[in-house]
């Protein structure tokens, strides 16, 4: 059945979150209500029938599910003007960067259940990959949840001292892939194809590299291993991109986007 949920904060995750489960048919427009101080922006989500609001108590009053969407330096101040509204038979999940479970408890001071979801924005069609973690949740709401994501990509439960890490590799991941297929097109114009066509090039075969891992279940290397021609122009790349740092650069990105989380 069609559950009622409250998104606070319609930005960039917040309507990618609406549109994917708009898509998929979780909720219905009329059960969703989006809320944020400028509405202005949401007028595509509101001509699909979403209730768009600035008002969060009137937002979270109705709803069964509670999603958190705002940065995370403006959740304490959303949290504590909500929370007279919330209660133990909602369920509310955070999206937001950083902010534990404990943050949250602190300023709720009344036992409700709590997740942190980190999604990223391939939600908008269905193939995100989303981490949750929750506290004082029920097997049948952490099942909710757990169905809430899957409709909409695919989800793993995990320990919320892994959050952070999550937060990089998943969501940070999507602005990491996109620089790879950037820089993919770039090397294709340079070798002769218009922006158009590398654009379509790179994204499919990456996409399909993707699959590849996904529903084979092989290891990156098994898949080279097929691509690289004895002596050919594959391993001749490769090996070129790695003494330039391919690999080296990558960790340490991650390295850093995850040590800039833990500093605040
Ligand atoms: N973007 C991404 O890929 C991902 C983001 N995240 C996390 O999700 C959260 C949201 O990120 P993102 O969507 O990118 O950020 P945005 O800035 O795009 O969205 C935040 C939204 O919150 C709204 N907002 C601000 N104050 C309030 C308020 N008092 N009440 C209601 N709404 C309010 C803002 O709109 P207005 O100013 O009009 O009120 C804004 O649209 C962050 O904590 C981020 O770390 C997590 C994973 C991926
Ligand atoms: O860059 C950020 O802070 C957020 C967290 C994950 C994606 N965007």
């Amino acid at each position: 059945m069609s559950k009622k949920i409250a998104v606070i904060g319609g930005g960039n995750l917040g309507t990618a979150i609406v549109e994917g489960i708009l898509q998929s048919g979780f909720s219905k427009a009329e059960d969703i209500t989006v809320t944020k101080r400028n509405i202005a922006t949401l007028t595509s989500l509101k001509e699909k029938g979403v209730t768009v609001i600035t008002d969060n108590n009137k937002a979270v009053k109705d709803a069964e599910i509670v999603i958190l969407a705002i940065k995370p330096f403006q959740i304490k101040d959303v949290l504590a003007g909500i929370v007279k509204d919330l209660s133990p038979d909602q369920i509310l999940i955070s999206v937001v960067t950083g902010i534990f479970i404990k943050d949250m408890q602190e300023v709720i001071k009344k036992k409700m259940p709590i997740f942190r979801a980190m999604p990223n924005t391939a939600i908008a069609i269905r193939e995100s990959m989303t981490c949750l973690s929750s506290a004082h949740a029920s097997e049948e709401q952490v099942t909710l949840v757990k169905d809430l994501f899957c409709t909409v990509g695919k989800v793993t439960v995990i320990e919320e001292k892994l959050m952070d890490a999550a937060t990089v590799l998943g969501a940070c991941g999507t602005a990491y892939a996109m620089r790879y297929v950037r820089a993919n097109i770039q090397g294709g114009i340079e070798i002769g194809f218009d922006a158009a066509t590398a654009s379509l090039i790179a994204a499919q075969t990456v996409k399909g590299a993707a699959e590849l891992l996904l529903q084979k279940g092989t290891h990156p290397e098994q898949e080279i291993d097929k691509v690289t021609t004895p002596k050919g122009c594959t391993i001749a790349g490769l090996n070129e991109m790695e003494h330039q740092g391919f690999s080296s650069s990558l960790i340490k990105g991650i390295s850093t986007s995850y040590e800039k989380i833990l500093k605040g």
